[in-house]
């Protein structure tokens, strides 16, 4: 695990000795995007046009940022228009790595070893974090953005015109209510798990985990009346939440001692949980391996033998009885209605 500082590898952990013990992550630098065809903006440089086969998509399986745009990619069938590389579950020394003999898929388009090779192959000098997910311009060579929360907005709609779906997790008639979602669940529950893990001090982790726990509670309160976080319709902001909350027993309870309760435990949240794991697609985009490898053998500071525990049992697949609560499947954008 490190960074780099002018181009150069350089294997340091999160300085949380100048934060006071706090967990900071890093703003995402590159902030292109891409947009329909037509929308292309010439003068700015910074949008590119939606094109089959163009972009390639770097992730990791155990990684909950990187498996909300795969599920968008899946749910919006970008399959056969956007290709994926995989990392390996273990982030050692020099980080992300495209290992295939520990689990990578390897990267046919770059052949880089390492994933902060394709940072420095955008630009030779780059100093900063070294994440995924990646968007990759195969034409330019460049990386086009590496902030999960855009490439999902990009992936609900740039395409459309190429793959005809015109399913929308973002409707804008509940553009409001999900940002405000979002915001809650993002600093709270998404970020929480991580700055209550990585907090190197007891004060700032007790604070982490009791806001997480407290927004855990609200939703599931919410979740007693409403099928979805938005209401009816399944949106990005169920999404955002499902790539934690499938990580938080077998993970976050355990490795970031996230324990004031279990997913399991709560009346709603849990069965709400296998409702999206049963969603059609989703479950296909979850590897529990991968999870399970990645967190309790990349963070030697937190568990220095790497032992991976067996459990929890998980029971994922069991019906989650929540068909009472009236529900409208994914918005279709242009009649407004219900699609699966
Ligand atoms: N803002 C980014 C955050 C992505 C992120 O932090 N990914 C983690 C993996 S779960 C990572 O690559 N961390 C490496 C590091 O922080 O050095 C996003 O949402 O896309």
């Amino acid at each position: 695990m490190g960074m780099l500082v002018n181009g150069r590898w350089s294997d340091e952990w999160y300085d949380t000795a100048s934060t006071g013990g706090e967990f900071e992550r890093e703003r995402a630098q590159r902030r292109d995007w891409v947009v329909p065809q037509g929308e292309v903006d010439l003068e700015g440089g910074d949008s590119w046009p939606a094109q089959s086969g163009r972009y390639h998509l770097y992730v990791s399986l155990a990684c909950p940022w990187a498996h909300r745009v795969l599920i968008m990619r899946r749910l919006k069938g970008l399959e056969s228009h956007i290709g994926v590389s995989v990392t390996s579950p273990l982030m050692l020394e020099q980080g992300w790595s495209y290992d295939t003999s520990t689990g990578s898929s390897g990267d046919p388009i770059n052949r880089v070893e390492f994933h902060h090779e394709l940072y420095t192959l955008d630009d030779a000098h780059y100093t900063g974090r070294v994440t995924v997910p990646v968007l990759w311009d195969k034409e330019r060579g460049k990386i086009v953005n590496n902030e999960s929360a855009e490439l999902m907005r990009m992936f609900n709609r740039a395409f459309d015109s190429l793959t005809g779906n015109r399913l929308d997790l973002y409707p804008s008639a509940l553009a409001g209510t999900i940002d405000e979602l979002n915001a809650r669940i993002y600093d709270t529950v998404n970020n929480g798990v991580y700055k209550s893990g990585f907090a190197t001090e007891q004060e700032v982790y007790a604070r982490h985990v009791e806001a997480l726990f407290e927004t855990l509670d609200a939703l599931d309160a919410r979740l007693e009346s409403r099928r979805y976080l938005a209401g009816e319709y399944l949106t990005e902001a169920d999404i955002r939440l499902f790539t934690t909350l499938v990580r938080f027993d077998p993970v976050y309870f355990g490795h970031f001692k996230c324990n004031l309760r279990r997913i399991a435990d709560y009346p709603q949240l849990a069965p709400y949980l296998r409702e999206l794991y049963q969603w059609p697609g989703i479950a296909q985009t979850v590897d529990f391996d991968h999870i399970k490898r990645h967190y309790y053998g990349s963070h030697p500071s937190i568990n220095p033998n790497r032992i991976v525990p067996l459990g929890p049992l998980l029971d994922l697949d069991r019906p989650h009885g929540r068909d009472h609560l009236p529900g409208r499947g994914i918005y279709i954008r242009g009649d407004g209605g219900g699609a699966q």
